[in-house]
């Protein structure tokens, strides 16, 4: 196997597969969770398949953490690819225990290095109590959790999901989310998954990419995808964008969190967590309005002064405004606001000025380390 400089992902895919033209040329992380997301057809599961090298298109690189696993000489066939791969549903052996399934897993390591030691792993995705358990009598979320466990034991450099979560209702997916967030943030490999689920992906990605139509359109943090005025996932009635923050205070008195973001401050009811930590916010467009000045009574705690950084018209009444807080410079915290074009004309706003932001809520998305 070749070697190469770049510590990074780099997979360039293009080619026909099935009448299904792929065009791919993507750098990923290293390390943490990448989302893969993109609507349906659009070609999520055939880069999984290539990055696996179950697909084999005309036109395929892929270097992994500086060692090539395919080029147009080379191709590193799947059983040798040091992948660790989960699928929608959890093909666990039904023979087989919890406990032996983990067994069968670290065995097809060999003399890969192991990336997490069982016991760590146990204890992480919570699978003490079942490890004498049949598969049979799992729940989805505690399948996907073996599945995803014996995946890793198999001392994999990189680690595909393919919809993992997509099977599951949403209190299996509350539950299981927190034993993936608090696991995918110690391993040390690159973790791809693909996902249709915005909140799934606020939750557990720390990297975004979106496909269309076998194209990339777009690749970078979380928080600067989500929120680009101008991306088609902008335009759903959900559209929110994601924060990082720090816990500064807590008043005992009303019960409201004050944390930090980058050229501001957001007052949060409720106790968040511990003064110091990290976390993650999100705020929904459709949750922001926006004043020219900065209002003298409202009942609304976030009023933030912001600017215009970008403005995208929507098919219909709609507009998304791009805004980063602060009046001073462009460097604040971004996140969408969702007005009537009515409103824009009104007001006038364009891009550069400084307005006032109006949050009228905020909610916690997980804690961030
Ligand atoms: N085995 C196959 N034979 C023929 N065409 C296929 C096959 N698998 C996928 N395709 C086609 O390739 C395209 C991309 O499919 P793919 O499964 O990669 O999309 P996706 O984004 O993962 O979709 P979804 O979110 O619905 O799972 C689609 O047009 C699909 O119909």
């Amino acid at each position: 196997m070749k070697n190469t400089q770049s510590k990074e992902i780099i997979a360039k895919f293009s080619g026909s597969l099935d009448q299904f033209d792929l065009s791919v040329d993507v750098t990923l992380p290293a390390r943490g969770v990448t989302a893969l997301f993109g609507r349906s057809g659009c070609g999520k599961t055939t880069v999984l398949r290539c990055l696996a090298g179950l697909s084999r298109v005309d036109r395929g690189y892929l270097s992994v953490k500086g060692k090539v696993w395919q080029d147009g000489n080379y191709f590193l066939p799947t059983p040798k690819r040091p992948v660790g791969f989960v699928f929608q549903e959890a093909s666990l052996f039904p023979h087989l225990s919890v406990d032996e399934n983990l067994t069968f897993g670290q065995r097809r390591a060999g003399d890969r290095a192991n990336i997490i030691s069982r016991d760590d792993l146990v204890e992480l995705l919570g699978l003490g109590a079942l490890m004498n358990r049949s598969t049979h009598h799992l729940s989805g979320g505690e399948r996907q959790r073996v599945a995803i466990g014996r995946a890793l034991l198999s001392g994999p450099e990189l680690l595909l999901m393919d919809e993992p979560l997509a099977a599951l209702d949403r209190l299996s997916k509350n539950e299981i989310i927190p034993y993936l967030d608090r696991l995918f943030k110690t391993l040390d490999i690159p973790m791809i998954f693909v996902s249709h689920d915005t909140e799934e992906v606020e939750r557990l990605a720390d990297h975004m990419v979106i496909m269309d139509r076998g194209k990339i359109v777009s690749n970078g943090l979380l928080s600067d995808v989500l929120s680009d005025p101008a991306l088609f996932i902008a335009e759903g009635p959900k559209t929110s964008s994601v924060i990082e923050v720090e816990v500064v205070s807590f008043s005992e008195v009303d019960k409201i969190t004050e944390v930090r973001v980058e050229g501001g401050r957001l007052q949060i009811p409720g106790q968040l967590s511990d003064v110091g930590s990290k976390q993650r916010i999100s705020i929904a467009a459709n949750d922001v309005s926006l004043a020219k000045e900065q209002p003298s009574e409202t009942t609304i705690l976030n009023v933030l002064p912001a600017r215009i950084l970008d403005i995208h018209l929507l098919d219909g009444a709609r507009c998304n405004l791009l805004l980063s807080i602060g009046h001073q410079n462009e460097d604040g915290a971004r996140f969408l606001a969702r007005i009537t074009q009515r409103s824009l004309r009104k007001f006038d706003f364009a891009i550069g000025h400084n307005i006032y932001a109006q949050v009228k809520s905020v909610s916690m998305v997980g804690a961030k380390i």
